[in-house]
């Protein structure tokens, strides 16, 4: 890791849903990708995914190449390397990481602009607004927020705390030259090509996770069932555009992430019944950025967002995870509950779907409920 951080490589170290342990890739050049998400099929390249909410010109969109792949196990690296990157890579992964060694890049761009408590509820009237008078169906406003690093703050072990307290989502740390370094722990999955199985999910809706209020005892408003209803239409649009009928539809159904709950329905497809060999990278373009961090209709939704949000994403809600590792195998999640790294502060993200119902205190308290979920490492 230390090799690759110092010779202006790319590290992407990620914990799947469930596993015990992370994988670790490094790569010694980022793939630039413009303007398409990249191919996911079994004859795509492998690599790690690193996509932003709008493919612009403050964010790139890339491809960390698997140059060099640990699962813990077994170490593989690419056939493209040269000999002498081999026997360095042999070196560096004999050695245990000296964590205070890593210089781990910081993003060229300036930290965002952020929004405060009023600038919040302003956002969030204007976007109801905008739905009641029938411009968007739903938008989901986010803001940026800057808490500075604790001293003595180590990112590895900020990621080792994310993925102990969240067993069932991506918890991933990326640090890439042109991107910054971005830790997160996100519940929501974008697309997931798994041998003959093609998954995506409809996440929305939130309530705090209490000792009175769990999973099994959730009640859901009105707001948030058509929230999620939403996200659910949307995919199954994307669906339609395919002509497919015969998909798996779970839920929705209350989940838990972290200290929140949420509304999910899952969706699986047996791709060995659709025609198109390209389905998956298809559906991915298709649902990139779904309703859940965009809105309803999208374009629509979208220009609400830059006209109005006051600040540039870059890769919160964009997407992220290993593609073709190992080969047939692709799982790429949303973006959320991230934060990015810079040398003397984090800046969080965090959004809500508003509804023509949304209540903008509400709906800020929302977003500070959301960022707790990484920002529980900076206390
Ligand atoms: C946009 C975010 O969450 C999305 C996913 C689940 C629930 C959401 C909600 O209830 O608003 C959001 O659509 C975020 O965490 O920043």
């Amino acid at each position: 890791m230390a090799l690759a951080l110092r010779h202006g490589g790319s590290v992407a170290l990620w914990r799947l849903p469930n596993a015990e342990a992370p994988t670790l890739l490094l790569s010694l050049q980022p793939l630039l990708l413009s303007g398409l998400p990249p191919a996911i099929e079994a004859t795509a390249p492998a690599g790690f995914a690193f996509y932003p909410f709008q493919d612009g010109d403050t964010a790139e969109a890339m491809l960390l190449p698997a140059d060099v792949v640990f699962d813990g196990q077994q170490l593989t690296l690419s056939p493209t390397l040269s000999p002498e990157a081999v026997a360095a890579a042999h070196r560096v992964l004999a050695e245990p990481d000296a964590p205070t060694d890593l210089a781990w890049h910081v993003s060229p761009q300036p930290v965002p602009i952020t929004a405060d408590r009023a600038a919040y509820e302003a956002l969030v009237a204007t976007g109801v607004a905008a739905i009641q008078a029938g411009q968007v169906q739903k938008v989901v406003s986010s803001r940026a927020a800057r808490r500075p690093l604790p001293a003595g703050f180590d990112t590895l072990q900020a990621f080792e705390e994310l993925c102990r307290q969240h067993p069932r989502a991506f918890v991933s740390l990326v640090s890439a030259p042109l991107a910054g370094t971005w830790l997160g722990a996100t519940p929501e999955v974008l697309v997931e090509v798994d041998g003959a199985e093609f998954r995506t999910m409809a996440l929305a809706g939130t309530q705090p996770l209490t000792a009175d209020v769990t999973a099994h005892t959730a009640i859901w408003r009105q707001k948030d069932i058509e929230e999620q209803a939403l996200v659910s239409r949307y995919i199954v649009n994307c669906f339609k555009h395919f002509r497919l009928r015969d998909y798996d539809e779970t839920g929705p159904r209350t989940v838990a992430a972290g200290n929140l709950l949420h509304l999910r329905t899952d969706f699986r497809i047996d791709l060995r019944r659709v025609a198109s060999p390209t389905f998956g990278t298809d559906m991915l373009r298709l649902l990139h950025p779904t309703s859940a961090v965009g809105g309803m209709p999208r374009q629509a939704a979208l220009d609400f967002l830059q006209r109005h949000e006051g600040y540039d994403r870059t890769y919160y809600s964009g997407f992220l995870g290993p593609i073709n590792l190992p080969a047939g195998a692709s799982r790429l999640f949303v973006n959320l509950r991230c934060m990015q790294l810079r040398p003397t502060e984090a800046v969080l993200y965090a959004g809500t779907g508003l509804t023509a119902e949304s209540d903008p205190a509400r709906e800020w308290e929302e977003t500070e409920l959301k960022l707790r979920t990484v920002g529980s490492v900076l206390d």
